[in-house]
């Protein structure tokens, strides 16, 4: 008979699983928190990490080809890297190899398996289910398959829609974008974050990107940059647009100030996109492994001196839930460190 409890297994160092076949990633999970990740921060790397998640994972096509989240954007990294969109992609996959290579696993793993580890560092972040086995990738993936900030919506969607993805799960994956900063899209100001919090999973991102524009943090005319609210935050016209765009926008604003929906609509839509191209039934469960995040640090708010009239309301249904200001006078978001 099967035994009605499974009997969890115990590793090496004591830390226990519930298959002994995920042991192998606690000396990995140590290691990454400790040299790539600086202590278990949520700063750049995790962030250039998670975005690395993406851009392996959505080469990805039934009719192009593309392996998905096979590891290709490391093992064809020569071919991948040099593709337009995946512009300083370079930098975490040249720091991401060497663990690739010390560890005994493979390159499609250990990317989401960092992206994952990643996110849980975050506070108000998420434990993205975590599947071990992927075997090592065939092919690079072809070029056009990853979404340009200067895209129009429908190219996006069309594009994301192609490999699996509707649009509210386009909007679910864009909380991302609150742990995110661009460092090549105005390559004048690198470090530059998507939201006033980059250091936090939380909503600002969907609150601030629903403010009308004002600036251009550094220089004007970035292709696929929109005007951004705030001194030293910059924003993509893809998100200026999903933000706005009648097929995405509802969905855009119910996120703000919903703390649960972002955290398990992105951890649902992350571990759907880690298995792209995989045959999850010959992956094993190792999502036990990812530790808890920190709580949510902080509440959701429009940035001081921005009333609910500096709201660009574009969802015709409901209005936009009432939000009052930090206190203080207007200021700047400050760069990511080290990117
Ligand atoms: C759907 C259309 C998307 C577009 C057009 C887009 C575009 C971009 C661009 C242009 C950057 C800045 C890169 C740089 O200049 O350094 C960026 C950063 C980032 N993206 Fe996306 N993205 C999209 C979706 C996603 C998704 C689905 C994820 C999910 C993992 C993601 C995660 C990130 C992260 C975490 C960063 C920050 C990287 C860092 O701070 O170094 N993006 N994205
Ligand atoms: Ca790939
Ligand atoms: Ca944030
Ligand atoms: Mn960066």
């Amino acid at each position: 008979a099967v035994p009605l409890v499974q009997k969890r297994a115990t590793c090496a160092d004591g830390r226990t699983t519930a298959n002994a076949a995920c042991c192998v990633l606690f000396p990995i999970l140590d290691d990454i928190q400790e040299n790539l990740f600086d202590g278990a921060q949520c700063g750049e790397e995790v962030h250039e990490s998670l975005r690395l998640t993406f851009h392996d994972a959505i080469g990805f096509s039934p009719t192009l080809g593309g392996g998905g989240a096979d590891g290709s954007i490391i093992a064809f990294d020569t071919i991948e890297t040099n593709f337009p969109a995946n512009a300083g992609i370079d930098e975490i996959v040249s720091a991401q190899k060497p663990f690739v290579a010390k560890h005994n696993i493979s390159a499609g793993d250990f990317i989401q398996f960092a992206g994952a580890v990643g996110v849980s560092n975050c506070p108000g972040g998420v434990r993205i289910p975590f599947f071990l086995g992927r075997p090592d990738a065939v092919a690079a993936s072809p070029d056009h398959l990853v979404p340009e900030p200067f895209d129009s919506v429908d190219t996006i969607l069309a594009r994301m829609g192609d490999a699996g993805f509707s649009p509210v799960e386009v909007v679910w994956l864009l909380a991302s974008h609150s742990i995110a900063a661009a460092d090549k899209v105005d390559p004048s100001i690198p470090g530059t974050p998507f939201d006033s919090t980059p250091g936090v999973f939380d909503s600002q991102f969907f609150i601030e990107t629903q403010l009308k524009g004002k600036l251009f943090p550094g220089t004007a005319d970035n292709k696929g940059e929109a005007q951004s609210p705030l001194q030293g935050e910059i924003r993509l016209q893809s998100d200026h647009l999903l933000a706005r765009d009648p097929q995405t926008a509802c969905e855009w604003q119910s996120m703000v100030n919903n703390q649960p929906k972002i955290q398990n609509r992105f951890a649902a839509t992350m571990s759907k996109m880690a298995l792209l191209g995989q045959d999850k039934t010959k992956l094993i469960d190792c999502s036990d492994v990812i530790p808890t995040p920190p709580a949510l640090v902080g509440a959701a708010h429009l940035p001081a001196g921005f009333s609910l009239s500096d709201v660009e309301q574009a969802c015709a249904e409901t209005p936009f839930p009432a939000l009052t200001a930090d206190p203080g006078p207007v200021t700047s978001v400050p760069p990511v460190p080290g990117s």
